[in-house]
């Protein structure tokens, strides 16, 4: 017997062995960014990440420093975890047992380790899903990259999910834990704002996220918009919160010449203080789990921010492992295989929605500084 394949969530190791339910993928993977587990892998974690992107040095050293806070362990790995474990029984209740791999693009399980892993055990076809919701170079396309990086040497045939931050199990993740959120802040007598969060990018990559058509402001916000505007709808259904609410951005890096979007959630929280808001809640709808970026950058800075502004604040969290949103993915893989059989499928969204794509179109969120570099979940010819 050749050595098991780590992260497989069901024991079932060869393409030959049971797999009903997704035909024609013979396995799923899930693939993530990837955090340190320890200490001394904080630097090469790093230095992963921003290899060729042009990240000050500042901001590495600062990075870090969010990290070794945190005892040099970030959480995502144990959120893919105990993702894995919530969508292997989710596929069990509905009798698919599809094995279900995990790799991560910056560190271990390494994508590329898995990837030779599946073409040693014989797998032909994979579906991937990423705890990526939205598009954008950052979100998609650089996945894709590392997707080709990883298999196009391979025999395997690798596509994917939609993007899903529009569809409704995801959004319903969003609406629970905002509740749940308002219900800390009861003590307060004023009615909360909903100040939603995602990862800021630099504006040229977000003027150019998404298939077309999108607004002036891209794909990336776009999507945010309407997210936002959906959770506010069926938040304001049932508790009083306030009228207006907001998109804001966090984690921003990048040289201080290159323009990010903004505003960051800092910066805002101290224009609603000064305008007279009394609560928010930060309901970060870009992130899929409760990671680096949301443990520091809103439950350690904002939170501080918001606490010298006499500001309540309360963090709502992300889809997580929520039943809704884990139901929804093994829904999105269903769909998705039922697409390669060539069948006709719903695509839910929320009203409005996009549906996304399953493969995408020439120059959808381009790889604005090497525009020829390949990537796999394309269209056919399609760079
Ligand atoms: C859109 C987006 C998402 C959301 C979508 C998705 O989830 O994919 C995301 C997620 C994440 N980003 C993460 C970590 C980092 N991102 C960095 C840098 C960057 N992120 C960017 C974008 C995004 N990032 C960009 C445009 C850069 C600049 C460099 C570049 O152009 O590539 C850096 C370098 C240092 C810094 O500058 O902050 C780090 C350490 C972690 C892991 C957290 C953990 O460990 O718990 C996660 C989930
Ligand atoms: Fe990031």
């Amino acid at each position: 017997m050749p050595e098991p394949i780590p992260y497989a969530t069901n024991g079932t190791l060869d393409a030959t062995s049971d797999r009903r339910g997704l035909d024609p993928y013979d396995a799923v993977l899930l693939l993530s960014f990837g955090g340190p587990e320890r200490p001394e892998d904080v630097v090469p974690f790093l230095e992963n990440v921003t290899r060729g992107r042009g990240i000050p040095r500042e901001r590495l050293v600062e990075v870090g420093k969010h990290y070794y806070g945190f005892g040099g362990k970030s959480p995502i790995n144990d959120q893919c975890r105990a993702l894995l474990a919530a969508l292997r029984a989710e596929l069990d209740g509905r009798d698919i047992s599809a094995p279900l791999f995990w790799g991560n693009r910056n560190w271990e399980p390494y994508l590329t380790d898995v990837a030779r892993q599946l073409e040693a055990r014989g797998y032909r076809r994979v579906v991937v899903l990423t705890t990526s919701a939205y598009p954008s170079y950052s979100s998609c396309r650089q996945y894709r990259e590392n997707l080709y990086d990883a298999f196009h040497d391979t025999g395997l045939t690798v596509e994917r999910i939609r993007h899903y931050a529009d569809t409704p199990g995801f959004v319903a993740a969003s609406v629970d834990a905002t509740l749940a959120a308002i219900e800390e802040l009861a003590a307060e007598p004023a009615v909360p704002r909903l100040v939603f969060v995602t990862h800021s990018i630099p504006t040229a990559m977000a003027e150019t996220a998404g298939p077309q058509p999108h607004s002036r402001e891209g794909g990336y916000v776009d999507w945010h918009r309407l997210v936002a505007a959906e959770v506010w709808r069926q938040v304001a259904a049932q508790r009083p919160i306030a009228a207006e609410h907001d998109l804001v951005y966090c984690s921003r890096s990048g040289p201080p010449t290159q323009p990010w979007l903004e505003p960051d959630i800092n910066d805002h929280l101290t224009a609603l203080a000064e305008a007279g808001e009394r609560a928010v809640v930060a309901v970060p709808i870009g992130f899929v789990s409760d990671h680096m970026e949301v443990i520091f950058d809103l439950d350690t800075e904002a939170a501080a921010t918001a606490h010298e502004l006499g500001l309540g604040f309360a963090r709502a969290g992300t889809a997580g492992t929520h039943p809704a949103f884990v139901r929804e993915l093994v829904d999105l893989l269903v769909e998705r295989a039922a697409v390669a059989r060539g069948e006709l499928v719903d695509e839910p969204t929320i009203e409005g929605g996009d549906p996304g794509r399953y493969a995408c179109p020439a120059g959808c969120c381009p790889n604005l500084r090497h525009p020829d570099r390949p990537a796999l979940c394309g269209l056919p010819g399609a760079l």
